[in-house]
């Protein structure tokens, strides 16, 4: 028998998926590592700590498996996106990692707009957000020198722990699309972006597909995870198109809904000329020449998260959340919006910051906790309107991700979006797409639709309910003036930020 993992380097955790060739889960593990914000809107991760991470979800995900190790034949990545590792001439990272969701570079967004003016969308394809890379890898070329003049190389997450697996450095193009430097639609680095900014073409690591063969595994990194050096790797994606690729968005008319950390509604792209004047992001997909569009929830599970962290922090996911729907849509009046660290889609605002409008003196926790899944959801709606705005069709959704754990949030979501929403058998998007990933590229589907079709599996479909859909029209409408009547109160509590 042959086996093939995915890794997928999430921002809480990351987990290794080992899989059959039938598309069979036969051992999963997770190792979880920290987050550091030193400062309000930073967000860093040691690199160290994925790496670490990744070998030990291996070794325990080959254990459970109980599989001779030789039979690992391939391996591949979904990976977060954005996050920014820079190498020094030893390829030794020179500080932790900025990621996707720091959002310290407003003023480098500005000067990259400056610069670059009309010429950015029509190379990127993407407007200069905080959490993209070319800001990030400024912002330290002007606060940090003595730093940046000891890097020679950037990277992305999951290159660099394929680099620490293989001692290959590569890019795929889909998560080299969210860099800033990539021409997404001719598939070269731009020039025109480097010279810009007087980065050296050096300064950016070899282009390949994301089912392309990056190198094998190193002999004494293949012994620490329990492998041997027969594994193949391979290059894996962007963690939104990998997740696109597990839940099986390969062909137009197809829509993913991925709450994470983030939160992502993604839309499949045949046409590179596809135009939304970068009011939703437009990458390269995993699958060789496709594109995706995609509206982000910056703080989507993100938002759950911090609310049980801070108010149930001993309970899980489940016993918090196990009143909720008992709670009536729109949660007696109380609505949340989710800007606890800026916001992207559709408000491109580092400043702006969540809240809590209408708390009534008979509220409970169990309001709460849904009127913070309504918010959530309400977010994503926003970019669920923008396709609709621009003439797309969305009338099924695929749902992933650790939000769609929870049934009353999946029909939540066919409530608010007003579409049919569907769960997967092993919710494990990202990491299947890994896995699917090295299945297509050690050659044994000619196609990842061929893979596809043997490996994801739809489970249950939630229809939206008239009554929730009318409740939550009415709430939308007010969702979307919090922002502009919480914007400049939010921009004068900035001073106040630690
Ligand atoms: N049982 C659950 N019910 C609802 N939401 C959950 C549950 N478990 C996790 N989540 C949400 O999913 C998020 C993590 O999703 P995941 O896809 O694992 O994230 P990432 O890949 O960014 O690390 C958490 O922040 C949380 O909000
Ligand atoms: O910034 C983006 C997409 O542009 C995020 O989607 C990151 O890619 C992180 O994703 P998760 O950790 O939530 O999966």
């Amino acid at each position: 028998m042959s086996y093939v993992i995915g890794i997928d380097l999430g921002t809480s955790a990351v987990k290794a998926l080992l899989i059959d060739r039938d598309g069979k889960i036969r051992g999963e593990a997770s190792v979880s590592y920290p987050l550091f914000h030193e400062h309000s809107g930073w967000s860093e991760q040691r690199p160290e700590d994925w790496v670490e991470g990744t070998l030990q979800a291996i070794r325990d995900a080959v254990a459970a498996a109980g599989i001779e190790p030789s039979e690992v034949e391939g391996i591949s990545f979904s990976g977060q996106m954005h996050g920014l590792v820079l190498l020094d001439a030893d390829r030794k990272p020179v500080r932790n990692a900025i990621l996707w969701n720091d959002t310290r570079t407003t003023e480098q967004c500005r000067e990259i707009e400056r610069t670059l003016g009309e010429d950015l969308l029509h190379i990127a394809r993407n407007p200069a957000l905080e959490g993209f890379t070319l800001p990030k890898i400024l912002w330290v070329r002007e606060h940090e020198k003595e730093v940046f003049d000891r890097a020679s190389l950037f990277l992305l997450p999951k290159d660099y722990v394929r680099y620490r697996l293989t001692g290959e450095l590569h890019m795929d193009y889909s998560d080299a699309a969210g860099t800033l430097l990539l021409d997404v639609a001719g598939k070269v680095w731009s020039r025109r972006v480097l010279e810009a900014f007087d980065l050296p073409e050096s300064f950016c690591p070899a282009l390949i597909e994301s089912h392309g063969l990056a190198g094998t595994m190193l002999p004494d990194i293949a012994g620490q995870c329990g492998l041997t050096p027969v594994t193949k790797v391979y290059a894996g994606g962007a963690d939104n198109a990998c997740g696109a690729i597990g839940a099986g968005i390969l062909s137009e008319g197809l829509t993913l809904c991925s709450i994470g950390t983030s939160g992502v509604i993604l839309a499949y792209e045949n046409n590179r000329d596809s135009d939304y004047s970068g009011k939703v992001h437009f990458f390269n997909h995993g699958k060789e020449d496709a594109y995706y569009a995609m509206g982000v929830t910056l703080a989507a599970g993100y938002s759950l998260s911090w609310f049980k962290q801070t108010f149930a922090a001993e309970e899980s996911f489940n016993e918090l959340l196990k009143g909720v729907a008992d709670v009536k849509p729109g949660s007696g009046g109380l609505l949340f919006t989710p800007y606890i660290v800026g916001e992207r889609t559709p408000h491109a605002d580092a400043q702006i910051r969540g809240s809590f409008i209408g708390m009534d003196g008979s509220h409970k926790r169990d309001h709460f906790a849904r009127a913070v899944m309504e918010g959530i959801t309400f977010s994503l709606n926003e970019s669920v309107a923008v396709f609709r705005e621009a003439g797309k069709t969305v009338d099924t959704i695929v749902s992933i991700g650790g939000g769609a754990q929870n049934p009353v949030w999946l029909q939540m979501q066919a409530d608010i979006f007003d579409a049919r929403v569907v769960a997967l058998e092993n919710e494990q998007g990202p990491g299947l797409g890994a896995a699917m990933l090295a299945a297509y590229g050690a050659g044994w589907f000619a196609s990842l639709e061929e893979c596809a079709d043997r490996f994801v599996k739809h489970a249950s479909a939630y229809t939206p309910n008239p009554d929730a859909v009318e409740t939550y029209k009415g709430l939308f409408g007010i969702y979307r003036d919090v922002y502009s009547s919480t914007r400049e109160l939010n921009n004068r509590l900035a001073a106040y930020r630690g």
